[in-house]
């Protein structure tokens, strides 16, 4: 089996070309995924639909990395919050802000519904855990979430653009705390607070 190892590897602007053409098929992947949720399940174009996607599989499935190959690459362009290669992240671009706190909008469609128009909250409870994660990251290793406590407040509405906020509250050692929210037209709709933990060096464990 051909392995990643043993492919040649790319020129740089080749690199960046595939890199933009991932983030592209992304975005045209969640665009399915949406148009998906929309179509009528007795129109008999489905059945095309269907053809051509596993058409669309079965082409990619020959070069494509095996799964411990994945895990040996991780980045945030994989992760299924913000990254912009996952096509099932939304995906939520974060920005961090001078005073340390780090923002991000989002607006979730169709695929993100729990109640009937409203956001799923395992959803809510996911994006939390992030941009709260992301408060709290350390330049020099990962962070586990050990802790998530949150609040829904009132429900999330689908379509609506929304604001989530998170700052780092506390630190103790390897312990790290912090709070955040999403709010929707000025108001706190869901609020978290979580628990994050730098793990003990290898040897240490
Ligand atoms: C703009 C920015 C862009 C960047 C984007 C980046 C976004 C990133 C987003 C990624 C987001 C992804 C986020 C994810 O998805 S993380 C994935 C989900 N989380 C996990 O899988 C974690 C699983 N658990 C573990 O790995 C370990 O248990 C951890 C590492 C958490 C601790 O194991 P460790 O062996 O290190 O712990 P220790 O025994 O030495 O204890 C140390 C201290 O901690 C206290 N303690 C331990 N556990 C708990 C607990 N549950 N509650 C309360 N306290 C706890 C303990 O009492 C002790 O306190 P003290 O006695 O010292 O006072």
């Amino acid at each position: 089996m051909t392995t990643v190892e043993d492919r040649p590897l790319p020129a740089p602007e080749a690199e960046l070309e595939y890199a933009a053409a991932l983030e592209r098929d992304a975005v045209q992947l969640r665009r399915i995924v949406d148009l998906l949720q929309r179509v009528d399940v007795d129109d008999p174009l489905l059945l095309d639909v269907a053809e051509e996607l596993d058409a669309l599989s079965e082409h990619l499935e020959n070069p494509v990395e095996t799964v411990t190959e994945t895990i040996r690459n991780p980045g945030w362009r994989h992760d299924p919050v913000s990254g912009v290669e996952n096509a099932i992240a939304p995906p939520i671009i974060l920005e961090s802000q001078p005073d340390g706190s780090v923002t991000a909008g989002v607006e979730f469609g169709l695929p993100y519904q729990g109640p009937n128009s409203f956001v799923h909250g395992g959803i809510s409870a996911m994006v939390m855990d992030h941009v709260l994660s992301a408060a709290t990251t350390p330049k020099d290793g990962p962070i586990f979430t050990a802790q998530l406590t949150v609040r829904y407040h009132r429900p999330l509405p689908l379509f609506v653009p929304l604001t989530v906020v998170a700052r780092l509250k506390e630190r103790e050692g390897r312990k790290i705390w912090a709070t955040g929210e999403i709010v929707v037209d000025g108001k706190i709709a869901v609020s978290a607070e979580g628990l994050f933990i730098q793990p003990r060096p290898k040897a240490a464990r």
